[in-house]
């Protein structure tokens, strides 16, 4: 079988309709059905930042549909609450979480819209560059965790195609995003020390602004988000030009 070919056998015996190999992707890559054309816009930014928020003004927006990060199913699998126990023990359980959030992130970017432009809270990629990478460099998350969460990411990232057209990074100061975490007082954020916002913090800066860490999948557009809420809904509208048509120019 060429690659094309036995992909097409797979997928013809799946019968899912999800995913399909088609002609235009040029890395022969898998790729979503029907999706080719629409525009996915990802809000990337620190805990607190204002993503939701952003995403929640926009959601109002006529052919945008909104993805917020499934935090729900973080908090609730089976009964089971991943993002809770990572906080508590992240050596023990940051490897369970990041990999069904590599799972429902993946979801998310394969799930099919009607709308022409999608707009996603953070991405795959941010989960593995700021997160895994912050529990990996912190000591807490055990080289093999590591190692074989890379292993998972890179085979995906090489072999399914996850197309994102713009990032647009809310860029917040690490107090400011302890301030809102405080005051919006998820149960199991309580005990986050805003050391650990400022770890996200550089590597966010690291990512998207110095350029210097990882590849950087799609232009970046920056928007400061330590302003109030009616600064920030000015900025949105300063930038909507730029953020639906997904260019940074
Ligand atoms: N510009 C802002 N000024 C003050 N509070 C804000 C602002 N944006 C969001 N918030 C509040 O801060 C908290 C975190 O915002 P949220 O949008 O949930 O952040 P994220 O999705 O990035 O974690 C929420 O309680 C929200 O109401
Ligand atoms: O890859 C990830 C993504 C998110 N988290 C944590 C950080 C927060 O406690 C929640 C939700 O993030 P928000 O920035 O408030 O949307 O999930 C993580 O640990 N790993």
């Amino acid at each position: 079988f060429s690659n094309q070919t036995r992909a097409e056998s797979y997928l013809e015996t799946k019968k899912s309709g999800y995913l399909t190999m088609q002609s235009y992707s040029s890395q022969g890559k898998l790729v979503r059905n029907g999706e080719k054309n629409k525009l996915v816009i990802c809000i990337e930014g620190n805990i607190a930042s204002g993503k939701t928020t952003c995403l929640e003004y926009f959601s109002k927006t006529s052919n945008i549909e909104v993805l917020t990060e499934p935090v729900s199913k973080w908090r609730n699998v089976r009964g089971h609450n991943p993002l809770g126990l990572m906080y508590q023990d992240p050596t023990r359980w940051g490897i369970t979480l990041q990999t069904y959030i590599q799972l429902t992130m993946l979801d998310q970017h394969l799930s099919t819209t009607s709308a022409p432009i999608r707009m996603m809270e953070r991405s795959i990629y941010g989960a593995k560059y700021i997160f895994v990478e912050n529990l990996y460099r912190s000591g807490k998350m055990p080289e093999v965790d590591f190692a074989v969460l890379s292993e998972w990411f890179e085979w995906i990232t090489q072999n399914i195609a996850i197309p994102v057209d713009l990032i647009v990074y809310l860029q917040s100061s690490p107090q400011i995003c302890h301030e809102r975490l405080k005051e919006r007082c998820r149960e199991e954020e309580k005990i986050i020390p805003l050391e650990y916002l400022e770890a996200i913090h550089q590597l966010y800066e690291d990512w998207l602004i110095k350029k210097t860490s990882f590849n950087i999948p799609a232009p970046v557009l920056v928007i400061s988000a330590d302003d109030d809420l009616q600064k920030m809904i000015h900025q949105f509208e300063e930038n909507r030009e730029k953020i639906l048509s997904g260019r940074n120019v």
